[in-house]
């Protein structure tokens, strides 16, 4: 049986308060495994169109499935439940949470969704070592640099296993030798879980990773 899209989003249509139209007719579909890059100018409605996807947001009109799962018609608590057991975020509205250790930042999906802490802490010391910060778990956010802060998250949006990555510029801060480290950190660890991701960025360093690169224009997203 081949696994459904990581995302697939139909007609989506969204305006800001006051009534502009960032976009309408929007329709995208992620693969699972696939990394797409949506670009565009500032203030078209990157972020707005990931906020939408994360339930940040809420749509004027369209659909939204994760992992085939339609989030439209369910209860905000079921809907909660799709996106915290199916959704990693690598957001800056995320960030991490600084009197929780490393491994209890990692952990956090997992402590959320009501795994056992043990076995949750067992599994976020594994990741930190993915990440290249092996024997670090016991450590503070304080402690480190921005580039292994970003580590952290990404270790932290792949806790769960999650069907889709959502990133907002995850980059954004870091000097070129770390993005490229970190671009390189967040490609291998999507391939080996299978995950669908979305990527929005400014950068064409960070959309190099990408195999599908797409412009969002007001009509929606066209390829580049
Ligand atoms: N809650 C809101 N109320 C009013 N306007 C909003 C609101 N949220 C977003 N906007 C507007 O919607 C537009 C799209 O914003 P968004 O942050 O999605 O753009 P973006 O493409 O991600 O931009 P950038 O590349 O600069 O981050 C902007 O003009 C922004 O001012």
């Amino acid at each position: 049986m081949t696994s459904p899209p990581a995302l697939t989003v139909h007609q989506l249509a969204k305006s800001v308060p006051g009534g502009r139209r960032l976009f309408h007719n929007l329709d995208l579909t992620v693969a699972p495994g696939e990394i797409v890059a949506i670009m565009g100018e500032s203030g078209i409605g990157k972020s707005t169109l990931l906020n939408l996807v994360a339930g940040l947001d809420s749509a004027d009109a369209g659909t939204i499935s994760i992992a085939g799962q339609a989030l439209d018609d369910r209860q905000d608590d079921a809907r909660t439940i799709i996106r915290r057991d199916h959704v990693g975020f690598v957001f800056q509205a995320f960030h991490i949470l600084p009197h929780l250790t490393l491994a209890q930042n990692i952990a956090l999906p997992l402590v959320l969704a009501r795994a056992d802490t043990a076995a949750s802490l067992a599994r976020a010391i594994t990741m930190l070592a993915n990440v290249g910060l092996p024997g670090r778990g016991g450590d503070y956010p304080a402690q480190l640099s921005g580039g292994e802060l970003q580590r952290i998250a990404i270790a932290r949006a792949l806790i769960h296993d999650p069907a889709l990555i959502l990133a907002d510029e995850p980059t954004g801060n870091l000097d070129p030798e770390t993005a490229e480290r970190i671009l390189s950190l967040l490609t291998t660890q999507v391939r080996a879980s299978s995950a669908g991701l979305v990527l929005v960025t400014h950068s064409d360093c960070a959309a190099a990773i990408a195999d599908r690169v797409l412009v969002l224009g007001p009509t929606g997203l066209t390829p580049r």
